[in-house]
């Protein structure tokens, strides 16, 4: 039993699925229960249920909701709606490659199946396969990230990767739990994350749950806080990674890569082989999503800008491969050479070191 507290963003219920509203915390603590495909639809595309894992875990188990409630008996009819509603989920954010990747599981796990209720109860399990699975991933990800840090080491990052992001402990805030759990100290420095404030929010209120040492800066002060508090390593989550390692992570990790060069220390990306997208060859085939201007003019609620100002607002950006000092998942740790690397990953079932 851990003495401290990992939260849990997803959980499913027979009847519902039930998440904790990432968008109100940390002033409010509020689980909301999802019951329709729209209901799921709505928590993604709104930021309610967000990071990569959780996108995915939280995708799945809304389609296995939707295709339990089918009233045919047509096997060919039950793939028909299952392929539409996959479509329809899969329409509610473009960027992290976990959505498509857990709607697809699901879609071939009921492939097989030879009636509608087989189907169901293949679909159901799947998506619960999914969210465990990620659990042991997370884990995974974390002792090998934690073994690229020294006692006392100060680690930047941005976003938020931890716990509700994922099924349990993260990615990138991985290592910090289990430092935290093996009495080792290690130092976090969380970036605010504008425009939508995951780093203030959420990183810093999962962190010090768990009594990490965590400060909060604003986004302009990375250069500063690198320099004066003498920051050993950033550590960032991905959304999707190209077959060739560039990396599509929240706004602002580019530029968190480009200091880390200036700086000369190491940039790691933490993140599950979900995340890695074989079929996008490069960081320039990864859509990139824009979100509405409003999260840009106003800063929790209010309007911070003239009415009727131009606003650009990706919320993603991508980092070269070249600027990436490692990728640290569940398999192992990945050094350079991503193109050749990275597929090899997938075939292999032994984890190890760095290859
Ligand atoms: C383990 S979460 C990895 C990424 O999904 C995370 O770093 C990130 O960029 C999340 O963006 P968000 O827009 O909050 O979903």
């Amino acid at each position: 039993m851990n003495s401290f507290v990992i939260p849990r963003s997803v959980e499913w219920h027979e009847t519902h699925v039930t998440i904790l509203n990432q968008q109100k915390l940390p002033s409010i603590t509020e689980y909301m229960d999802l019951h329709t495909l729209e209901d799921v639809h709505e928590a993604i595309a709104t930021l309610k249920v967000r990071g990569a894992p959780a996108i995915g875990i939280t995708a799945a188990y809304g389609l296995a909701l939707a295709a339990s409630r089918y009233e045919t008996e047509s096997v060919d009819e039950f793939q028909r709606r299952l392929q539409q509603d996959r479509d329809y989920l899969a329409s509610a954010r473009p960027t992290a490659v976990n959505l498509f990747w857990a709607l697809d599981r699901l879609v071939a796990a009921a492939k097989s199946a030879a009636s509608v209720n087989e189907a169901k109860t293949m679909l159901i399990h799947e998506a619960i396969r999914i969210q465990i699975e990620d659990e042991d991933v997370c884990h995974r990800i974390g002792e090998y990230a934690l073994s690229l840090f020294r006692p006392g080491d100060r680690v930047m990052t941005i976003c938020n990767a931890g716990s509700i992001a994922t099924a349990r402990y993260g990615t990138a805030l991985a290592p910090f739990y289990l430092a935290k759990e093996k009495g080792i100290e290690l130092s976090v420095y969380a970036l605010e994350t504008r425009p939508v404030l995951q780093g203030a929010r959420l990183t810093t209120w999962e962190l010090m749950q768990a009594g990490v040492d965590v400060t909060l800066i604003t986004d302009n002060m990375a250069a500063q806080t690198i320099k004066a508090k003498h920051i050993n390593a950033i550590i960032v989550g991905a959304d999707r990674i190209a077959r060739n390692g560039d990396t599509a992570n929240k706004i602002g990790t580019f530029g968190l890569a480009l200091l880390a060069q200036s700086f000369g220390i190491p940039f790691y990306v933490a993140a599950p082989l979900s995340t890695i997208d074989i079929k996008t060859k490069t960081g320039a085939d990864i859509p990139i999503e824009e979100r509405h201007p409003d999260e840009v003019t106003h800063l929790a609620g209010v309007r911070i800008a003239p009415e009727g100002v131009n606003v650009y607002n990706p919320a993603f950006d991508v980092t070269p491969n070249e600027l990436i000092t490692a990728i640290i998942t569940e398999k192992g740790i990945v050094r350079g050479h991503y193109e050749t690397a990275l597929p090899s990953l997938f075939t292999k079932e032994e984890h190890h070191e760095t290859i």
